[in-house]
């Protein structure tokens, strides 16, 4: 592959692509149709594609271990046997699900998921961010309308979480070793005006090696790669409107992975953008940092 080239993974597209996730003992990818309510795992070296199939919409994923991932639902948290296609039910949904859901996530270094939620109608700040430790699921009170981004700093002492809908990313002081949430601070406020200018707004996220943040921009097309100062240091123009989140993973971690949305879309964009849904992949640089397991 080119070095700019953007390929699809698959011939066939998601509804809603979201977390896509390098697991290196199994050196594959997963991800999420969270519209199609399933769960997907791509082996880059024999291009086989397996999918399970869930009795609601997932927001996003982490692995436990071979053959085992935690599944956040909108119905609660489950954990799948990907070798038997066995769902267990861990814990009901800390939320009222017929207004909201979980969406983007991912697990710190000491194990714990940070998974966030969105308010369907989009109409308030109904969303939050949770911490779900060995079961126990809390609260950090972080009000959002959609949360993604996701994303800790190379030393661990920067949580990052973006609300899609104000536009804003903020960064948080971390402690990794108690699992607290500090200080905030405004990592990267962009502009709301939907005018010919519109860049998009942020969505899901990954720190690479260098301590870059990755950054997926819905309906802005691209995907930008930002100093830990809030400096944009690379802009990526994708074939898609809609990126959703972005992952590193394949054995050297060079591989930048994309997923996209087709549900919603308007027939005008997905006749411009026919790759809108797949899930997309280009060589990086500068690899990214193997992600964390969840732990029991
Ligand atoms: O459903 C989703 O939509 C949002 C984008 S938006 O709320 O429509 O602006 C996307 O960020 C999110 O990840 C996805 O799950």
């Amino acid at each position: 592959m080119s070095t700019n080239e953007i390929r699809p993974v698959l011939d066939t597209p998601m509804l809603l692509g979201e977390t896509p996730l390098w697991h290196p003992e199994e050196s594959a990818l997963f991800w999420i149709d969270i519209a199609g309510k399933s769960v997907h795992r791509f082996r880059p070296a024999d291009g086989t594609h397996q999918h399970w199939n869930l009795p609601a919409e997932p927001g996003c994923i982490a692995y436990i271990e071979v053959g085992k991932l935690l599944v956040a639902m909108r119905s609660g948290l489950a954990e799948l046997d990907t070798t038997t296609g066995t769902l267990i039910h861990l814990s009901d949904p800390p939320y009222d699900p017929s207004k909201v859901r979980f969406n983007d996530g991912r697990c710190d270094a000491r194990g714990r998921l940070w998974a966030g939620t969105l308010f369907d109608s989009r109409e308030r700040p109904g969303g939050s961010l949770f911490c779900v430790e060995q079961g126990n699921v809390r609260d950090i009170g972080k009000p959002v309308t959609v949360s993604n981004g996701v994303a800790f700093s190379c030393d661990g002492r920067t949580l990052y979480h973006t609300d899609t809908t104000a536009h804003r990313i903020m960064a948080y002081e971390f402690n990794v070793e108690t699992g607290e949430v500090g200080g905030a601070r405004l990592f990267k406020q962009f502009s709301a005006d939907k005018g010919a200018q519109y860049g998009g707004r942020p969505d899901g996220a990954a720190v690479d090696s260098e301590n870059a943040y990755w950054c997926a921009m819905y309906e802005g097309g691209r995907v930008l790669r930002i100093s830990p100062d809030g400096e944009i240091l690379r802009e990526i123009t994708l074939p898609v409107r809609c990126p959703t989140m972005v992952a590193f993973g394949g054995e050297d971690m060079k591989s930048l992975y994309i997923t996209t949305v087709r549900h919603n879309r308007s027939a005008d964009e997905l006749v411009r953008h026919p790759l809108s849904g797949h899930v997309l992949t280009m060589h990086v640089d500068v690899p990214g940092r193997l992600e964390f397991a969840y732990r029991l």
